[in-house]
Order: C-alpha cells, then structure tokens, then sequence
C-alpha cells in the first residue's frame, strides 16, 4: 500500500499507511449552543471509532471549546480555545473513543497546516423529494464561508480561533446520511489531517441504542465539577450520593442498569429563559406560571425546596422567589475563583449535576440543556416519571411530556 512520508530537518520517514495515525477534525455551526455541541460529539466519537475499527490508526481531535453566543459573563475572562479536560473526564471519553485534545494533536503533527478540509452542507433539493438515500458528492458550495483562499494550497479560516492553523485544500461536500457515511469519504484518501466543517449535518448512526448511550456514558464530567456540585449538594440540600442511592462506579464501563433511585430531596427545574422568551414564546411559562407549577409539585412529592437552574437574570429569579416564599428556592452561585476557572461552561455543568440528583426534574421545552439532564438521570437509573416533565406555558392547551429516551445497555 502507499507509504507516509514525513521530514524531520533533513532525515525523510516513511511508514505503511495503514500504521501511521491520521487525525478527524471538526467544528459546528457557530450558533449552536453547548448541548447540542455535546450531541455532536457523540455522532463524532461513533464514527471515529468505527473509523479505527476499520481502517487503522485513527484518532479525533477534541474541538476546543470558545465564543459560544451564550457564554455572556465578562467578568471570567477570555472563554476561548477552551480544553475539554476543564469540562469532561478525558480518559473517561477515551474508553470509547480515541479521542485527544487539539494542544495534543499540534505537538504531535508538528504542523499548523491541515491536509483537506471538508465544509458539509445540506443538499440543494434535501428536503423535497422525500426519499431517504444516503449519498455525499463534493460541490461547488451554496453559501458563503469563513474560509479564503490566501495562495496555491494554503487558506485561512476560523479554526476554532487559532490564527496559525491553516488548510491546503477547502472542499465544500454536500452529505446526506448517517454520521458512519464519513467513513467512505475519507478511508481511501491519503490526507493525514481532514476536518469537517458543519458537522452538525452529519446524523447520528443510531438513536437511542447501547451504542449511542456508551458514547453517551463516557461523557463524564471533569471530576472537580463533580465535586463541586457534590459540596453544594450537602451543603444546601441535604442531598448525598449515600443517601440518595446515586453513588456510582469511577469506570462508565463498570456501570450497570439501575432502576428506581431515589435521589436528593428537592426538586429541580431547569427554567431556560433569554432567547427562549421569544424563540419559544408559547411553551415558556411566565414566572408566576412557573411558580403555581412548581407549587403543584412540590406539594404531590412532599418536598419543601427546589433548585433552580436557570440562565434568567437575578432580577427573574427573585421574582420566582417571591412567588415561592413559604419554600426554599436555591440557585447555585459560583465563588469568583469558580466562575473565573471553570466559567460559564464550568458553571452550567455543575448546575446540570446537581439536577440530575434532584428527586424530581422538571425541563424546559426542547431544550438540549434539559435533554442532557434527562440523559444523565437515566444512567442513574431514576424512573422516567421522576425525570421526563417540563414546565408548560400559560396558555399551552396540550402540554404533552417530553419524548422518554429510555437507556439502554
Ligand atoms: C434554540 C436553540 O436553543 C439552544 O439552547 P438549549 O438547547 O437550551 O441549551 P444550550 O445549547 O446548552 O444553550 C444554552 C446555554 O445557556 C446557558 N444556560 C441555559 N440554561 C442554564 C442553566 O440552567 N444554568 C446555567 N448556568 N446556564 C444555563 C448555558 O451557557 C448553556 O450552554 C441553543 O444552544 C441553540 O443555539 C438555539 O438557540
């Protein structure tokens, strides 16, 4: 087969293909937020797996984390070029997949300029014929990219924010299908470093399989987000994972099936509000709303305090509070030292950890950050009436529940 070759100073290294380490890169659409990114690396992982199962040594370059349009706090710093290491167990991920963090990579490819770079983009008649076909075909590109074209095989482009990496080659790769189709586009090129752009385009293999949720449970978070939101647990809710039957294997591959844990006793809600208000006008309660809800809950299951998560303004969540007075409404307030480290990824996490371990989870319409809390109370092995409720807008006449997302092992 065709050899790689690489220079180091004036010796020339040459090896099989199949045994040299190749790297997949990717990115998302700028807009999306933190969980949805999350969802993408999941579809990512599979197919970098499969990738090394396949056709050698190949590994995935963990997108660093940065700019997100939510991410607003300005008193922690520049959020960029985040590792994921500040966030995820990355060990934890490299039980499933061979995964590594982009400083890694840079140090081991020795180069700032990637072979080929694929944007994935819808196809022009995607959405009309109505007939399921798996296909991908290298295009002229149907809209305008972030990507120029500085000389003869070198482009600049975002690339996560790093101002020295650049591309030899820009294709733009109209795809439709499942993640797992990346493999045929790449697996006889001899490019060594290949990101995809929207990656997002590229679907999940399977949904909902023991597959899925092993890509799913490798997802540990760093373990000082943990403790953290173990120290708030106990410290505010009387909630600890010996009493609450949470108490879990440090290995995700050591986790069993479990069923009917009983959790910390509080309730939480995860109140997503900012672009909710008006993106989903209909499904988002107002806070007096919320409130009665809330009320209604608290008293079926006996409990007296609720967390709340919430990207709402603390003006918001003191109203909330008013309207909740004869209870006890907690919001977890990051020291400056936490906000400045783990910011407002960091912070978010451990807003998700401690409702994961609530008794009770009440969502928030379509939301990818509720969807995670959901996944996460699953693996747990809470039952799925404590788990798949939402809060309902004021007006909503048929406030149906969440689609359940049973795991599966
Ligand atoms: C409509 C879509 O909605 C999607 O939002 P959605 O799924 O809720 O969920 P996320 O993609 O995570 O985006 C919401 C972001 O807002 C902050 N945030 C939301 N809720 C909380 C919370 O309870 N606590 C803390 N600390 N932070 C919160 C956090 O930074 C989070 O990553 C967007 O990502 C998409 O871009 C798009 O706008």
């Amino acid at each position: 087969s065709t050899d790689f070759c690489t220079k180091y100073g004036d010796k020339i290294e040459c090896q099989e293909k199949s045994k040299f380490t190749r790297y997949i890169l990717y990115d998302v659409n700028p807009p999306e937020g933190f969980n949805l990114r999350r969802d993408v690396y999941m579809r990512m992982s599979v197919f970098a797996r499969k990738m090394q199962q396949n056709f050698g040594d190949w590994h995935l370059v963990l997108p660093p984390w940065g700019q997100l349009y939510h991410w607003q706090s300005i008193d922690v710093g520049l959020q960029e070029l985040l590792p994921w290491s500040l966030f995820f167990n990355v060990s934890s991920l490299q039980q499933f997949a061979p995964v590594m963090e982009m400083h890694q990579f840079l140090q081991e490819i020795g180069t700032s300029s990637l072979d080929l770079v694929y944007i994935l983009q819808h196809y022009a008649d995607a959405f009309e014929s109505g007939k399921w076909e798996e296909k991908f075909e290298v295009e002229p590109c149907h809209e305008d990219n972030k990507y120029t074209h500085v000389n003869v095989g070198n482009y600049r482009g975002p690339f996560w924010g790093y101002t020295n990496i650049t591309a030899k080659q820009v294709e733009c790769l109209s795809f439709h299908g499942h993640a797992s189709q990346l493999q045929e586009v790449i697996k006889d090129l001899d490019a060594r470093t290949i990101m995809f752009d929207h990656a997002e385009i590229a679907l999940h293999d399977t949904f909902g399989d023991a597959l899925y949720w092993k890509a799913r449970r490798s997802m540990r978070f760093a373990s000082v987000l943990v403790k953290l939101a173990s120290n708030f647990r106990s410290e505010y809710l009387n909630s600890t994972d010996k009493a609450d039957g949470t108490v879990r294997p440090d290995d995700w591959t050591q986790e069993t099936p479990r069923e009917g844990v009983l959790g910390g006793p509080y309730l939480c809600a995860h109140m997503r509000r900012k672009d909710f208000l008006w993106g989903r006008p209909k499904q988002i309660p107002s806070l007096e709303s919320a409130a009665h809800q809330i009320k209604d809950h608290l008293e079926k299951l006996k409990l007296s305090t609720i967390f709340i998560a919430t990207d709402a303004p603390n003006s918001e969540f003191q109203e909330l509070e008013q309207h909740l007075s004869q209870y006890q409404v907690l919001r977890y307030k990051p020291s400056k030292i936490v906000k400045q480290t783990y910011k407002d990824g960091g912070v978010a996490i451990i807003d998700q950890i401690i409702c994961s371990h609530a008794r009770y989870f009440l969502g928030t319409y379509e939301s990818t950050f509720s969807f995670r809390i959901q996944e996460e109370r699953e693996i747990m092995g809470f039952d799925s009436e404590t788990t798949f409720n939402r809060l309902c807008g004021d007006k909503e006449k048929k406030c149906n529940k969440p689609s359940m997302w049973r795991i599966v092992f």
